[in-house]
């Protein structure tokens, strides 16, 4: 059976500038390789600047990996074709609430994808996000609305709308549900899961958060300075794994014990 999606040893190397000097080569990310199938979602957990987010964009093709290539359904994708990449792998970015321009009405910014993506005319694009904004749990009224006039947590689902709006395979968020009240984080999650089960979306986000990760993720990968240091699936992680990290990480009782210690260390 063809993977959904394989990723091929990819990395990413950074120049850091140093005035006129040749700068200093950064590694944020060593060659990784894993696959995910349709459907599944795929968790990313590490420390700070470990490269979870480098792996976000590299799949979302928000950036492009110095070396290693991205296969989905069996295609290679072209890192340069941003347009081939936006159908099929959307991202959540972490603020991306600030990303809705408070200027157009909900409405108008979810048919902007529509008007560059597909030839259909404006009654269809209508119907399509009124449809998309019924998915998300949003009212046929909201495509009237500016941003400000939506709680936070409608934001998000619009945030989630334009994500699905081009029935995508996948969707990267990263960190992006954070900034939210835990009530309605829970909300935003269980909508996801529900979007999943009717859409079949493969889902990858990168979380601190053990609880949501051992709820939501089919399968987790574990960063370390750059290095994938374990991937397999969630139960395996949290009954057999093989790093201290991966213990720390997942289990929050040692994660808030880890996070003292630092404290008091400071
Ligand atoms: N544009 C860039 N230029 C130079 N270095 C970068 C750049 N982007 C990321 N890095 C470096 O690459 C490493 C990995 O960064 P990345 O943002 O992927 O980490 P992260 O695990 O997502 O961290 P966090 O949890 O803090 O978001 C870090 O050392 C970071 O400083």
């Amino acid at each position: 059976m063809t993977k959904l999606l394989e990723v091929h040893a990819i990395c990413k190397y950074y120049q850091q500038k140093q005035g006129w000097l040749p700068g200093r080569r950064i590694c944020a990310l060593e060659p990784i390789s894993f696959s995910l199938n349709k459907g599944e979602t795929l968790a990313i957990m590490g420390e700070t600047g470990s490269g979870k987010s480098t792996i976000a964009k590299l799949i979302a093709g928000a950036d492009v990996p110095s070396n290693g290539e991205i296969w989905l359904h069996g295609k290679r994708l072209d890192p340069h074709n941003y347009r081939q990449r936006c159908r099929d792998i959307r991202m959540i970015f972490q603020d991306s609430m600030r990303s809705l321009n408070p200027q157009l009405t909900i409405g108008k910014q979810l048919s902007e994808a529509l008007k560059f993506n597909t030839n259909w005319n404006l009654a269809q694009q209508t119907e399509h996000v009124l449809q998309t904004l019924s998915k998300v749990g949003l009212l046929p009224d909201h495509y009237h609305f500016y941003p400000h006039m939506l709680s936070t947590g409608q934001q998000q689902r619009v945030c989630i709308a334009r994500a699905i709006i081009l029935e995508p395979q996948i969707i990267v968020a990263d960190e992006a549900f954070v900034a939210l009240d835990p009530s309605i984080r829970a909300q935003i999650i269980n909508l996801i899961l529900d979007l999943q089960e009717d859409m079949g979306i493969s889902f990858i986000f990168v979380s601190h958060s053990p609880e949501i990760v051992k709820h939501v993720a089919d399968k987790i990968l574990i960063m370390h300075r750059g290095k994938m240091i374990e991937f397999g699936t969630t139960e395996a992680l949290i009954h057999n794994p093989q790093h201290q990290l991966t213990r720390m990480l997942l289990q929050s009782e040692l994660l808030n014990k880890a996070l003292k210690h630092t404290t008091t260390q400071e």
